[in-house]
């Protein structure tokens, strides 16, 4: 992007007004000026998000990402004003060798004053050894598939939860906020169509155990606004609207527009990752979660604060995907080098 700016300031000035509106200026860290939309047509005023590229997105990159190579990813998105950034997972480095250097990544990065850096934890072993590793904010990932559960955890839903309940009752004693999701929740890779009653079962349940927050994965990026609407209904009928979350890839194309069904129904917090990087790699298929920078730039449109700096994330995306050697996900970050290239 740097270097994009250096030989064709003309034309970056020009994008930079053209989209006055939709790249708004970080003035006092993460304030950002909006319009004033939001406020009338009964959408959220502020959007938290959730970026989960670090984990979700390099998780599944087929090489191995050198320990500085995320280190640098993270201490960037650090500084773009985003407040969660989901930094490693402490799994078995057998099933998922692309995090076994959760331990150096999490001592490695530098934490800032109001970020929250989540890592997954599946057990009492992984909380253990992420609060030796100086994590402060945990996720258990559940399933609303059995099958998937099976595949991915090796257990049962019934199995996972007395596992989750094991670290939430840890966290609590030590003060660890517990984060829960509930995968496969618009389809699985296995079983197909998840019903809503099923999610909201699940996800009552993590709830009820202690996580302040419950992330609904379209794991494999089957939903459409449809299939989001009804399996929110169910879901907002057992857990508070500000304890929900959504989490979409976007194999089907459909991220956004699940994303905005999501956030006219209320709720306020997304996941998503820089470049769209991701997947998953027990649902073979699966493409990236939903471009950061895409939901960044539909918020900005919408007139909804995110307190994230659009520019400055495109950067981060920019360093990771040259650093993997692969083109961004990102329609929004896309579009812009083609400007570029037409010049
Ligand atoms: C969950 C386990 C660990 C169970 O694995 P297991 O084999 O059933 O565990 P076990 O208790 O029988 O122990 C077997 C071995 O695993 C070790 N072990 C046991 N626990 C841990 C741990 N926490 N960290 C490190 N090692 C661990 C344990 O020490 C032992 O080592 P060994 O004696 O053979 O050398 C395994 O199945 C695993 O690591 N699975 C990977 C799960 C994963 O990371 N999946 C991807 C993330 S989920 C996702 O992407 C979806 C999400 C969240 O993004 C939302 C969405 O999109 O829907």
């Amino acid at each position: 992007v740097s270097h994009f700016i250096k030989h064709n300031a003309h034309l970056w000035f020009y994008i930079r007004s053209y989209n006055k509106h939709l790249w708004p200026q970080r003035s006092n860290g993460a304030c950002m000026q909006i319009t004033s939309e939001s406020k009338t047509s009964g959408l959220p005023e502020y959007v938290k998000i959730v970026e989960v590229g670090p984990r979700d997105g390099l998780q599944n990159e087929e090489v191995i990402v050198p320990t500085d190579i995320k280190i640098e990813l993270i201490n960037r998105l650090s500084k773009t004003g985003l407040p969660a950034i989901e930094v490693t997972s402490f799994v078995s480095s057998k099933w998922v060798p692309q995090m076994a250097d959760h331990k150096e990544v999490m001592r490695g990065i530098e934490r800032h004053p109001g970020v929250q850096y989540p890592v997954l934890t599946p057990n009492l072993q992984g909380f253990n050894s992420a609060i030796a590793a100086g994590a402060t904010e945990v996720s258990v990932f559940g399933a609303a598939s059995d099958s998937f559960s099976r595949v991915n955890i090796n257990c049962s839903i019934e199995k996972s939860i007395d596992k989750f309940e094991e670290v939430a009752k840890a966290a609590r004693n030590m003060n660890i906020p517990v984060r829960g999701y509930v995968s496969c929740a618009l389809g699985c890779p296995y079983e197909g169509n998840i019903t809503p009653a099923k999610v909201a079962e699940v996800s009552k349940r993590l709830y009820n155990l202690g996580c302040y927050e419950v992330s609904l994965g379209d794991t494999i990026g089957v939903g459409t606004p449809g299939s989001m609407k009804r399996m929110l209904e169910a879901v907002m009928k057992e857990i508070p609207l500000n304890a929900l979350a959504v989490h979409c890839h976007d194999t089907y194309g459909q991220a956004l527009a699940n994303i905005l069904t999501a956030i006219q129904m209320g709720v306020a917090v997304v996941d998503s990752s820089v470049a769209g990087l991701g997947g998953c790699p027990y649902a073979r298929g699966a493409t990236g979660n939903v471009a950061t920078e895409d939901v960044i730039y539909m918020l900005n449109g919408l007139g909804i604060s995110t307190g994230v700096n659009l520019y400055t994330v495109m950067e981060a995306g920019n360093f990771i995907c040259t650093a993997l050697n692969k083109k961004t996900n990102s329609k929004v970050a896309q579009a812009s080098f083609n400007i570029r290239t037409v010049n």
